[in-house]
């Protein structure tokens, strides 16, 4: 009777914890906001080419890839759809841990595929385009997974956008992330501009935008836009130095790793007693745990 009473109390923390989590996971745009995914998403299929391709590896690290090397992996409209499938897949995935995006062919991505761009010249169109990848990109933020960029080549417009869509950056050498919004008459739209300003202050933020500049490894570490240079360039290196760099934080269960993540992202985007009440929803789904009980068992000395 007692253990039954341990597992319905367990079966409620869960419970709890998934509907934190849910609330936080939704939408920024709703119906209620009169935005209508299908109705873009039609708007965009109209926009065709590459792809994003996902593998999931058994380590519990997944790789993500930008995929459409004719025209620098630029986004078309089928892969900004695409982008938001792969990320529905991950949210899915109770296994995983860890997530690298990269590009293909040894550039990340030059941004919104500007055939589409011209077409959806109208600022409703626009609007939609921006609000369906704001939607996207949060929800890649928030997967409950610790998520690298892997900057190789250059990352233009809302390719530089969609850097700030994870947790870390790595870049390659001779690698750039460039804002150039300003450039062309625009200001970051995927989310890339309020990210941006949590991830290097509002003053390094301002002047990145303002001037549209290369931000080189050296700039993105100084602001902290980058977390770490990887040494070489040399084929296939980028990704497998990732890996190893992010099997650092990776390491140990997944429902720990995940609850980690899910911490530090209510740390950082819920007001300080929402941030509490669900780190303690958080703490109670791991408390008593099989890696909680095996740690328990081993004694262990953090020497
Ligand atoms: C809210 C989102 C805002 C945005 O993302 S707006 C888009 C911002 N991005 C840009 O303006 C990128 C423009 N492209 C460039 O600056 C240069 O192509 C780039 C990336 C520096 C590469 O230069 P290069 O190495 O000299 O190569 P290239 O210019 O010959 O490009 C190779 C082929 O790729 C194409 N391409 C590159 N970026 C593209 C894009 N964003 N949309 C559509 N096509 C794009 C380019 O047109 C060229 O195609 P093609 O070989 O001439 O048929």
């Amino acid at each position: 009777m007692a253990l039954q009473n341990i597992g319905i109390r367990l079966l409620q923390k869960t419970q709890n914890v998934l509907v934190v989590f849910q609330k936080r996971s939704k939408a920024i745009y709703t119906n209620a906001s009169c935005f209508n995914e299908e109705e873009i998403k039609e708007k965009l299929q109209a926009f065709p080419g590459g792809s994003v391709d996902l593998i999931k590896q058994d380590s519990g690290i997944a790789v993500l890839t930008i995929n459409n090397p004719n025209h620098k992996n630029a986004f078309t409209g089928t892969m900004m759809i695409q982008l938001k499938d792969r990320i529905d897949q991950l949210e899915q995935w109770t296994e995983g841990k860890g997530l690298i995006v990269q590009g293909t062919a040894n550039t990340f991505c030059s941004g919104s595929d500007l055939n589409a761009v011209r077409a959806l010249s109208s600022c409703q169109d626009g609007m939609k385009m921006c609000m369906f990848m704001q939607n996207t990109l949060t929800q890649l933020l928030r997967l409950p997974l610790i998520s690298v960029a892997l900057v190789e080549g250059k990352a233009l417009g809302g390719g530089a956008e969609l850097t700030t869509a994870c947790d870390f950056r790595l870049m390659a050498p001779g690698s750039e992330i460039r804002f150039v919004h300003k450039h062309m008459g625009l200001v970051p739209g995927w989310g890339g501009g309020a990210r941006l300003v949590r991830i290097v202050g509002s003053q390094n933020a301002l002047k990145i935008l303002s001037t549209a500049c290369k931000v080189d490894q050296d700039l993105a570490l100084q602001t902290r836009l980058a977390d770490d240079i990887l040494v070489s360039n040399e084929e296939g290196r980028p990704l497998e130095d990732a890996l190893k760099w992010l099997s650092d934080f990776t390491k140990g269960p997944a429902a720990v790793i995940r609850s980690v993540k899910k911490v530090v992202l209510s740390g950082r985007e819920l007001t300080s007693d929402e941030a509490l009440k669900t780190e303690k929803e958080v703490f109670g789904s791991v408390w008593g745990g099989p890696a909680n009980v095996e740690a328990l068992a081993q004694r262990p000395k953090h020497k």
